[in-house]
């Protein structure tokens, strides 16, 4: 019963304690009083400082075109950073040729041909023998189209599967440009003496700003630490360096990287903000900017800091840089919003925009409250030998309470949500990834980007209130054409997503259970929740909330910028008023 907790805790000391001492912990790192034992992500260990201000340790590479392109690299082979950043590469899923089988669309002006293998892409060679070295030996659809795309420097916004390589959608071809383009200075250094910051032990120094030539932005501490380790992987004994920056973490080993130069930044907005505002990035010479999960970054949630660093930055013109958006989701009213961002970009779609992979096997139980508990430990232990059970609720209070619930029935288990420390998550990660704890129960901050090998289950203990969400959730099983299961509990609150999981399900060749069919014949005005919540009808302006009129799927999702418009719910955002959709009356 105890073993659970006291892996966790490593030290006996109950969970509460050692989440608050954590919790702690985490404030003094973010206020710099204390170094804390934030450990700073495994950093390239190769450039060492030397690509500050002209890159010469690169070989000029940053600043013109050079020998990459010849496919010659001054830089040697490291065995243990090669080892560890390739470790984790691994054979697609048996189901990855069906990804051929998707339905590609793409809208606006001179779209340019997609590519059949990435030889024809003519990578620099150092960018390919990476691309080699991770075992990929085909671009998945996204890629196919989103590396011609990019590199004929044109905006895009893609909609693609969960699971099916939008990372690559964009990193490979940004950084084949940046190899062939160069980067220019990645630091400049600041005219007089260094600044000085904090105080007594705490103070450091920096001579001036990182100037990175691409700004990635997503929306949780995981995901730009696993898009930055991604991002290591492919500009490996390349030249290029990669700084990922998020709050929650001591900001003074951040710092430190960026003071050695940055070509690749991948950030979370609020760090960002902060270190524009400390004056120790400038955005002035960004060529590319990507959001990733781009429907939530331009959600509420981010909408201040985005606003912020795109209007009141040195952020360079739209008609200036590339602009790439990537989601598995994108609601009408988001893309809209997101067209203003874009200079006349195309819209690439894979499948229907928010649509679910048929490498997951999607069930549910119709159930109460009170009988989630059961059913869950029934369904625990289905799990295939070896894999991974994630289990998503709504509160972090629910989290804490599953987590303990699970512990104290002799299951191996950890948790993560927003009221933990960077390094409390971070452990929980780290155990579930390595297979320390098979199950890892989580809120929505775990829902959107993690890629963690292994995970064969996905359980929606709690569903949750908009079906793009759940789209998100269930696509942390069955990725990279690997299949998975997701089980979700059912209850009557849950009936306002009845119409929308039934047009899902039907699309992913999925079995519709009874109870949700009859729902559905029986309730006429459900559906459409989520997609309604509209923005009080023009841009960042009004209200949100939204009805979408009982359209359910139908309403604000037939058109794409180029093609049927914006009809629908579009228009009528703010109807509602209030987060979270028009409620149905039952
Ligand atoms: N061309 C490829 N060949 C084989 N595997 C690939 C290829 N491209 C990506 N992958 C692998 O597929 C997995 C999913 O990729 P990625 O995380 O980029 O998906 P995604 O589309 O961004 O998913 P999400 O919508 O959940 O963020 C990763 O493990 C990645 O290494």
């Amino acid at each position: 019963m105890s073993y659970g907790r006291e892996s966790y805790n490593g030290n006996g000391r109950s969970t509460r304690d050692y989440r608050d001492s954590g919790r702690d912990a985490g404030r003094e790192e973010y206020s710099g009083k204390s170094n804390g034992d934030w450990k700073a992500p495994r950093y390239q260990p190769y450039n060492g400082g030397n690509n500050r201000s002209n890159g010469h340790m690169n070989g000029g590479n940053n600043n013109n075109n050079n020998s990459n392109d010849q496919g010659f690299t001054p830089y040697t082979r490291e065995e243990a950073t090669e080892e560890e950043l390739f470790k984790e590469a691994h054979n697609s899923g048996i189901n990855f040729d069906k990804y051929e089988n998707i339905p590609v669309e793409t809208f606006g002006k001179d779209v340019p041909a997609p590519v059949d293998d990435f030889k024809s892409s003519e990578f620099p060679s150092s960018l390919q023998r990476n691309i080699d070295l991770a075992k990929f030996t085909k671009p998945t659809p996204v890629q196919r189209y989103s590396v011609p795309i990019v590199l004929n420097k044109r905006d895009l916004m893609a909609c693609a599967q969960t699971g099916s390589g939008k990372t690559g959608g964009f990193l490979f071809p940004v950084i084949c440009r940046l190899l062939k383009e160069g980067t220019g200075k990645n630091f400049i250094e600041d005219e007089g003496p260094p600044q000085v910051h904090g105080y007594g032990r705490g103070q450091y120094r920096t001579r001036g700003r990182a100037s990175p030539s691409t700004l990635v932005l997503a929306p949780t501490r995981e995901l730009t630490t696993q898009i930055y380790d991604e991002a290591r992987k492919f500009t490996y004994r390349t030249g290029l360096r990669s700084v990922v920056v998020y709050g929650g973490a001591d900001i003074r080993g951040q710092i430190r990287q960026l003071d050695q130069g940055c070509d690749l930044l991948v950030a979370t907005p609020g760090r960002l903000v902060d270190l524009i505002d400390r004056k120790l990035v400038t955005l002035s010479k960004i060529k590319f900017f990507v959001l990733d999960e781009a429907d939530r970054m331009l959600d509420m949630g981010f909408e201040q800091q985005m606003r912020y660093i795109v209007e009141k930055t040195d952020l360079t013109e739209k008609a200036n840089r590339n602009t790439l958006m990537f989601s598995a989701t994108f609601p009408k009213n988001i893309q809209k919003l997101a067209a203003d961002f874009l200079n006349t970009y195309i819209f690439l779609q894979v499948g229907r925009v928010g649509s679910t992979t048929e490498n997951i096997t999607q069930k549910f139980e119709y159930c109460t409250d009170f009988n989630k508990k059961e059913l869950l430990m029934e369904h625990l232990p289905k799990v295939k030998q070896g894999g991974l059970s994630l289990i998503f609720v709504q509160t972090k209070r629910e989290a804490d309470y599953l987590e303990d619930f699970l512990i104290q029935n002799g299951i191996r288990t950890s948790s993560i949500h927003g009221d933990r420390s960077q390094r409390e998550r971070e452990y929980a990660l780290r155990n579930f990834k390595n297979g320390v704890t098979r199950v890892l129960v989580a809120t929505d901050v775990a829902s959107r980007g993690l890629d963690i090998e292994n995970v064969h289950h996905v359980i929606n203990y709690d569903l949750p209130e908009n079906i793009d969400d759940y789209v998100h959730r269930i696509g942390r099983t069955g990725r990279a054409g690997n299949v998975g299961v997701a089980t979700s509990f059912f209850t009557d609150k849950n009936r306002n997503l009845s119409r929308d999981l039934m047009k899902l399900l039907d699309e992913a060749k999925q079995e519709v259970p009874e109870f949700l069919r009859k729902m559905v014949s029986e309730y006429r005005g459900g559906g459409g929740g989520y997609r309604g919540r509209g923005r009080g009808g023009r841009g960042y302006g009004g209200g949100r909330g939204g009805y979408n009129g009982g359209g359910g799927f139908g309403g604000g999702q037939g058109g794409h910028p180029f093609g049927g418009g914006f009809g629908g719910g579009q228009g009528r955002g703010g109807f509602g008023g209030g987060q979270g959709g028009f409620k149905p009356r039952y």
